[in-house]
């Protein structure tokens, strides 16, 4: 069985309690409080920084020029795409480039960005693969399924984020992550491929705190 059907069957309840979280649901609905979304969008965009050297990482540990091409494009589609769009939505909430980037990271996006460099620098490409793919294919799939409601894509604020992550162009890129994590997973001891579920649930669990803690915007208790 392919690891991604496999993770997909195994930790579906995990994988679904990202889509039921809250601020999905009114984000879907189109009810989400913008102060929450605001918070999101700055803690994203911190998130981003960091996701953005995994690419980096993931080109130095390609084992060949055509994966270390794709982590490449990855690194320019996150730094000029997507950043752009949170750049974009700070613009309309009137935070400059500057703010964004010296905001302080929230507990939890310092804790799932250090996760998932620590599995990048520490272990094989199948590792940073694993710790990356509930990023990719979890935003698809969430992005797919708010685009599915009828007005959702269409919504002043939330709409252009559902139109980005429910996009083909989004859509190829996580497909790709995809097909990479099951070939890299294939042939593998019994041993390694429980170390790949173990990450990949972590980052799956991760993304559930994330959304979690954009919706009670909580960073450090003496902030709070
Ligand atoms: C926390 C998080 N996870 C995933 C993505 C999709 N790249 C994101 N923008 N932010």
């Amino acid at each position: 069985m392919k690891f991604t059907d496999h993770v997909y069957e195994k930790y579906k309840t995990d994988w679904r309690q990202n889509h039921q979280h809250p601020f999905i649901i009114e984000m879907g609905q189109g009810t989400l409080g913008v102060e929450k979304f605001r918070f999101y969008m700055v803690q994203d965009y911190l998130y981003l920084i960091d996701y953005a050297k995994l690419f980096a990482l993931g080109a130095v540990k390609a084992q060949d020029l055509k994966t270390m091409g794709k982590f490449a494009a990855l690194l320019d589609a996150t730094m000029n795409e997507e950043m752009a769009l949170h750049r974009k939505y700070a613009e309309q909430f009137g935070i400059s480039e500057t703010e964004l980037e010296q905001a302080e990271p929230s507990p939890i996006t310092l804790a799932y960005t250090h996760y998932m460099l620590h599995a990048a620098q520490n272990g094989p490409l199948s590792h940073l693969v694993a710790a990356l793919l509930p990023c990719m294919w979890s935003y698809w799939d969430i992005g797919k399924e708010l685009n599915l409601i009828p007005g959702a894509a269409d919504h002043e604020l939330y709409g252009e984020w559902i139109r980005m992550y429910s996009s083909e162009e989004f859509g190829a890129l996580a497909r790709w992550c995809m097909e990479l994590m099951d070939e890299l997973a294939e042939g593998v001891s019994e041993q390694e491929w429980a170390r790949l579920e173990d990450i990949f649930l972590n980052t799956t669990r991760f993304e559930y705190m994330f959304w979690d803690m954009a919706y009670h915007q909580s960073m450090w208790p003496s902030n709070n």
